[in-house]
């Protein structure tokens, strides 16, 4: 049977949520992650180090008594009144590694988010001053712009700008969609850099849209055309340093993304790796993984790589129909079909 041995493997990019919710999320995520960027957007969203630290509690107190220990590296959430002094307190603090900038409207949770993305000074010098990376997620909100290019727009209307004005702010491209993304990340400096998640990387539009309308592929930013996919795949494998894995799992109640108007977000935190090895293994290039998925993102934030490992074994199973998330359930990605690696 063939094993893959990988350095333990860390997510720059998860939705733990809150309250009774963190039981099943905080579980999941521990099952091999030593490390997890954990996303601020909760209502009220974590705008400080008070919140943060409370939040910080929560999912430490949530973590399974056994095993792998999952470390929550938190992040504040960045709004038009954030002052220096919150970023100077948060990253004297140790446990906040990174701020995160959602346009207003943008996705789930961002009402508190940034409103003019040009207007953003003292708060993002400070953090280009101190090493605090900013994390973005980038589309536009402009109702006027197509959902399928507000990732490329906001690259052109407002990322440009901001790697020029502040040229040695490191920035996180988080949950990259576009052959326009890949190549913005590929070609800026160092300091530049992107997280993909693996429903990018095995999925294109046609999935979530072609012979019936599948909401649980729906997410932000949405699924684009095929040849975005294979950019993303190209990217993923390629060995830079630059790309590295965040999964962004972001469960939502079945009820809330089988209705009307559904939220935005896959829950892929049951079978993340697993996933990505899949990924990795259609591209013929699962000796890239190890590094995209536990070297570049540790040294891009300026962290000890992990030292224990994980074995991953191709073996197929299958994913469960629903998951419990606090009183309710979420459907995971490819919930009820057949998965071909396995953490064992
Ligand atoms: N990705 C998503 O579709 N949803 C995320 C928010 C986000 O990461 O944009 C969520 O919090 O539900
Ligand atoms: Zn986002
Ligand atoms: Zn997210």
């Amino acid at each position: 049977m063939q094993t893959l041995l990988i350095t333990r493997p860390d997510d720059w990019h998860i939705h733990l949520r809150d309250g009774q919710a963190l039981t099943h999320t905080v579980a999941d995520a521990s099952r091999y992650f030593a490390r997890a960027i954990v996303m601020p957007n909760l209502t009220p969203p974590v705008r400080n180090l008070d919140e943060a630290r409370a939040y910080y509690e929560r999912i430490c107190a949530a973590r399974p008594s056994a095993g792998n220990q999952l470390e929550p590296l938190m992040v504040l959430y960045l709004t038009d009144n954030t002052r220096p002094e919150d970023i100077r307190e948060a990253a004297a603090s140790g446990i906040v590694k990174a701020v995160k900038l959602y346009p207003a409207g943008a996705t789930t949770n961002s009402d508190a988010g940034v409103t003019r993305v040009d207007a953003l000074g003292p708060a993002l010098a400070e953090m280009e001053k101190l090493g605090m990376p900013l994390l973005v997620h980038g589309e536009v909100t402009d109702a006027d712009i197509d959902i399928f290019d507000r990732e490329a727009v906001f690259i052109d209307r407002h990322l440009r700008g901001l790697c020029e004005r502040f040229p040695s702010l490191k920035i996180v491209l988080e949950h990259i969609t576009t052959a326009d993304a890949a190549q913005f990340v590929a070609s800026a400096p160092g300091n530049i850099a992107a997280t993909i998640t693996a429903h990018h990387l095995l999925y294109n539009r046609n999935h979530m849209l072609a012979g019936g309308i599948r909401p649980h592929y729906y997410c932000l930013p949405i699924l684009k055309r095929n040849t975005h996919q294979q950019a993303l795949i190209d990217a993923a494998t390629s060995g830079s340093s630059k790309f590295f894995l965040g999964t962004d799992s972001a469960p939502h109640a079945r009820q809330r993304k089988e209705t009307d108007c559904g939220c935005a977000g896959c829950y892929t935190a049951h079978a993340a790796i697993e996933l990505y090895a899949e990924a990795f293994e259609a591209a013929g290039a699962l000796d890239k993984l190890e590094a995209f998925a536990s070297f570049h993102g540790p040294d891009f934030y300026g962290l000890p790589r992990n030292t224990d490992t994980i074995t991953l074994q191709k073996c197929d199973w299958i994913a469960p129909d629903t998951l419990p998330l606090g009183d309710d359930v979420v459907r995971p990605l490819r919930a009820g079909e057949t998965l071909h690696w396995q953490v064992v």
